[in-house]
């Protein structure tokens, strides 16, 4: 039977003629990413989803596609898909890493000259008959200094045409290599300084837990006077609240949004202030984007339901039909050994090292290496997969090392990641037993056995007695359950470590009251 997908979004015809073109039938409802009901009806009929950003595709949507396979996004950003629930039940998660960025570009380039021409006001006062000449004196681009939070891909096309705009361009990123700050022609600064020098400044970054408000009041109060805010990447980057109040006192000079806390921004304490500029999500709306994502969406999940061929997958590496059996735990455990180090990795990395010792050094450990490295990527980088990967690793300067030692250890097989920072190195290392599990054996030299859930929360504190039942005390009085507790230490009143899994995610509030008890020296949450 041929393989069915549903496109729950508004996406180019071309889709539709791909998949029927390469024999796989398809039902096009583009309005039905609106409709939550109606989706978790119909989601089970589907091998494939194809979706823009209207359609949440939650751990209920997942837990109702019993028969889903794919889910391509024809786009960037994968926040309205549920990642972890996806690959827990083995659906591959896709997108089309770049087939919108110079659209998306472009409009933030728009912004800039909407802002510092006031265009979307004069047209609407000239259209009302008003002839406002005077009211509308603007600003010129050339020689102001722009500010780019986030020098991915689309930053760095920005830069790229701010530079021939002729403005200074600094940068915010710490993720960006000297060498690629030089090639793009941008000085890579700090974010205060960015704060304090820019006249225009522009975020590229995906929404994480470190973007979240990254410009809020206490960021705005070091900007310059006058300064022109633009966001064409994920709402919840600025505090939509602060921004309202620096644009009311006049200390921002104006801002332009394409994206927003709540969408679709149907009301928002924004609309209406001096010189702010809203568009409705329109970043990858062009023709030409629209083409380029959804041909390519279809024909890699066509590729994928007919061909078993993965590209551009999120949550999956390039594999061998025959390879697959075999790697498919150690994949999993080279995905979580990264997601663990990455989650930890605050600062610059530059260098990783994979060791590979028994069994599993004589696989094909290529797709574990990128297994792990795209995980390691993955909070920075929205776009990173197992594919794209060593690519970005080498772009960024990052040294990755591959070593193989086919003689077993204490263990039959053995990884060991290690992620080397600006400022320290993090080693984690895993096994996978004859249930084809993975377990982390090993976390910065300390030995202890956990299998990894959704929610972890991982503690590290001096061996002191008392802190188990302090951390237990604190988890239960806030009504958290505990379903694996793991401990391992240096030696007795040395460093130890706590791998908690709970039930739920844990809140900001109860991760820092868990980082101020006694003994402990950091205590951060960790999801897979
Ligand atoms: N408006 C739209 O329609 C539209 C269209 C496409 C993409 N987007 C959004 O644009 C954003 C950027 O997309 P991209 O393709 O350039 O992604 P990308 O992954 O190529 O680049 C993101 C950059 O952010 C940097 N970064 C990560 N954490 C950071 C931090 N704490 N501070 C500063 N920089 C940090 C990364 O190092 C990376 O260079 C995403 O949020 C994406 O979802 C919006
Ligand atoms: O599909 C769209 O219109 C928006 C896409 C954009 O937000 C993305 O992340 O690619």
């Amino acid at each position: 039977m041929a393989p069915r997908v549903l496109i729950s979004d508004k996406l180019s015809k071309t889709a539709v003629q791909i998949f029927k073109d390469r024999g796989v039938e398809v039902d096009y409802q583009p309005d039905l990413g609106k409709d939550k009901e109606k989706l978790l009806e119909i989601i089970g009929n589907y091998d494939g989803l194809a979706i823009r950003s209207n359609t949440k595709v939650t751990e209920k949507v997942i837990a109702a596609a019993t028969h889903l396979r794919v889910i391509g996004r024809a786009g960037i950003g994968v926040d309205n898909v549920d990642i972890p629930a996806a690959t827990a039940k083995g659906i591959i998660v896709m997108n089309t890493p770049f087939g919108n960025s110079i659209t998306t570009a472009e409009h933030a380039i728009a912004m800039i000259f909407a802002l510092a021409r006031q265009i979307p006001e004069a047209n609407a006062s000239t259209q009302a008959g008003k002839w406002e000449k005077n009211r509308f004196m603007g600003v010129e681009v050339t020689g102001k200094t722009l500010g780019i939070i986030g020098c991915g891909n689309i930053g760095s096309i920005v830069a790229d045409r701010a530079v021939g705009l002729k403005m200074r361009v600094i940068a915010f990123d710490p993720f960006l290599s000297d060498e690629r700050a030089v090639a793009l022609g941008v000085e890579k600064v700090e974010l205060e300084d960015l704060f304090r020098r820019s006249d225009f400044i522009t975020l590229h970054t995906p929404l994480i837990d470190k973007t979240r408000g990254i410009i809020d009041a206490k960021a705005i109060a070091q900007m310059k006077d006058g300064v022109r805010i633009i966001n064409c990447a994920r709402g919840g980057l600025v505090n939509e609240a602060d921004l309202a109040e620096g644009l009311k006192s006049g200390k921002v000079g104006g801002a332009g949004f394409d994206v927003f806390v709540e969408e679709p921004a149907t009301e928002n304490a924004l609309f209406g202030l001096p010189n702010f500029i809203a568009t409705p999500h329109l970043g990858a709306s062009t023709t030409e984007a629209q083409e380029n994502v959804a041909l390519q969406v279809a024909e890699q999940m066509a590729d994928y339901l007919v061909k078993g061929a993965v590209s551009n997958a999120l949550n999956m590496p390039s594999i061998t039909a025959e390879e697959a059996p075999r790697l498919t735990p150690f994949v999993k455990l080279a995905d979580q050994l990264g997601s663990f180090a990455g989650q930890l990795t605050e600062t610059g990395i530059t260098a990783i090292k994979l060791e590979y010792e028994g069994d599993v050094a004589a696989l094909n450990v290529k797709a574990l290496t990128n297994a792990a490295l795209a995980a390691v990527l993955r909070p920075q980088l929205q776009t990173v997969n197992m594919v794209s990967a060593p690519a970005i690793a080498r772009e960024r300067g990052i040294a990755v090392e591959e070593v193989r030692r086919e003689q077993q250890g204490a263990y039959e097989n053995y990884i060991r990641l290690t992620v080397t920072t600006e400022k320290q190195e993090r080693s984690v290392a895993g096994t996978v037993f004859a249930d084809t599990k993975p377990r982390i054996i090993q976390i910065k030299g300390i030995n202890m056995e956990a299998e990894l859930g959704r929610h972890m929360l991982y503690v590290t504190n001096k061996d002191k007695p008392g802190f188990i039942g302090r951390f237990a005390s604190l988890l239960g009085a806030e009504g958290i359950n505990i379903a694996t507790f793991n401990l391992g230490r240096q030696a007795a009143g040395e460093d130890a470590i706590a791998l908690v899994e709970v039930d739920e995610a844990i809140s900001d509030d109860v991760i820092g009251r868990v980082g101020a008890l006694e003994g402990v020296v950091q205590a951060k949450r960790l999801s897979f």
